[in-house]
């Protein structure tokens, strides 16, 4: 592909973003905002621009199913990232007329590749405009159908249908691939759920409470993060999932509180608000670069009690000392399955070889923290995939090697008690909320069994 990028053209910049990330340059969430800049996409066709990204990114697989019939021989991967990004618009955005695609993707394969490249895309556009496109109902094989219809690879939709059942799996894959919801935390130190709303629909934005968590709140109709209520510290964007593990921590003022994998610190400033204004939540992270994203939202936030540390968790018992916490959160890092919805790449990135790698990681950790932890303090581990190898299997085999801690029912707020007592798999068609797990336990104080 010819480095001749198209100064404010949408379907160009998608093109250079979608190739980027098959070439595993980048991920695009972080690739759009900057691609944005660079290529000087107007206010109005920003949203366009995300919808065709992501849009081609969630639906890359049916798409090439759709494509397949019409592309003889070989092909440039650049040439098929256009015709992808094209064929979505073509079926899933009704508002763009057939022909306006077609010319568009035209000029950019001659532009991008030569003359000969830009008749190829024509004639192969102009044959799907004709011909119409195969149904994934012809696919006779229950999990290659779901796999192409929803665009997740079949290897992922075997394990979960074998773990969670084929209509569950379903489901979960269809969700997937909707929007997803934006929500806030409102820093209840600083402003009540209902103030924040009368400032963010003074900017044109319209928010409502959600129906789980009490601080947060679910808003469309524009940017928070562009908002006043942001800039004063009285939001954090967070997704509503990831608001759990402060309530099953059970944090109470004047509290100890580690935070082993911290960063960006969504989790570490929400336990701040939990502590009111006493204690303190220590914030570790492995990587410095974002250890200071920490401080950063922190700071923003107005909060005092965070101390920010460099360090691997698995090594943390040397500097803090055997039972120093009350409470420790182990948000482990994870496969992510449970975010598909706003990172689609990850359907293409992770391999079935990452559970078990990921679970001997977890399991140093939560080997860690149970040395960390008081004799009756409680500790979660939680973590946003969806997986039960990682998820209960991790927490099951930590279970087998710490007698000493029990696993306790997770304190959530009321709307998930109904749920179950046990480990807590939220899907991400639950609540439209992001995929994740918690596991909570209590450390033993040695007498719980005395007199017995
Ligand atoms: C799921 S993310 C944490 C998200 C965070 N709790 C929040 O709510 O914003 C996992 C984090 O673990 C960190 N990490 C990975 N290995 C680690 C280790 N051995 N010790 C400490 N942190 C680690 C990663 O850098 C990453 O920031």
């Amino acid at each position: 592909m010819k480095n001749k990028k198209i100064h404010g053209n949408v379907r160009d910049a998608a093109l250079s973003i979608l190739y980027a990330v098959e070439n595993k340059q980048a991920y695009s969430n972080l690739l759009l905002n900057k691609t944005m800049d660079s290529y000087g996409i107007s206010a109005k066709n920003k949203g366009l621009l995300t919808e065709i990204t992501y849009g081609t990114l969630q639906h890359q697989m049916t798409l090439d199913y759709y494509l397949k019939p019409f592309i003889k021989g070989k092909i440039d991967p650049w040439v098929r990232t256009l015709l992808r990004l094209s064929l979505y618009q073509i079926i899933y955005l009704d508002r763009i007329p057939f022909h306006a695609v077609i010319n568009e993707a035209v000029e950019i394969a001659k532009l991008r590749g030569h003359a000969g490249i830009g008749s190829m895309v024509n004639g192969i556009l102009r044959s799907v405009q004709r011909e119409g496109v195969r149904s994934y109902n012809e696919i006779a094989d229950p999990i290659e159908k779901i796999s192409i219809e929803t665009s997740h690879p079949a290897w992922m939709i075997k394990r979960w249908s074998e773990q969670f059942g084929m209509e569950k799996t379903r489901e979960m894959a269809l969700e997937n691939n909707k929007a997803p919801l934006q929500t806030v935390r409102v820093n209840m130190a600083q402003a009540t759920p209902e103030q924040v709303i009368e400032m963010l629909e003074s900017e044109g934005l319209t928010a409502e409470p959600s129906k789980i968590i009490p601080e947060c709140l679910i808003v469309s109709n524009g940017q928070p993060v562009r908002s006043q209520a942001f800039e004063k510290g009285f939001i954090t964007i967070q997704d509503e999932s990831s608001m759990l593990p402060a309530y099953a921590l059970q944090v109470e003022p004047g509290m100890t509180v580690l935070d082993m994998c911290a960063a960006p610190g969504g989790k570490t400033t929400h336990i701040a608000e939990k502590l009111k204004t006493s204690g303190k939540v220590v914030a570790m992270d492995l990587h410095a670069h974002k250890v200071k994203l920490i401080e950063e939202t922190a700071a923003r936030l107005g909060h005092q009690h965070i101390e920010t540390i460099v360090g691997d968790g698995r090594e943390s018992t040397e500097r803090f000392g055997e039972a120093a916490f009350d409470r420790i959160l182990v948000d482990a890092p994870c496969s992510g399955l449970g975010v598909i919805k706003r990172k689609p790449d990850i359907k293409y990135t992770k391999t079935p070889d990452d559970f078990g790698r990921l679970q001997t990681i977890q399991l140093a950790l939560l080997d860690e923290a149970a040395k960390l932890l008081k004799p009756g303090g409680v500790m979660v581990y939680s973590t946003c995939t969806i997986d039960n190898e990682e998820n209960r299997g991790t927490a099951e085999e930590f279970m087998k090697a710490h007698p000493e801690m029990e696993q306790i029912p997770s304190a959530l707020p009321p709307a998930f008690k109904s749920k179950g007592q046990g480990f807590v798999q939220v899907f991400p068609q639950d609540f439209g909320s992001d995929g994740f797990f918690i596991a909570s336990f209590r450390k033993s104080t040695g007498k719980d069994n005395a007199g017995s």
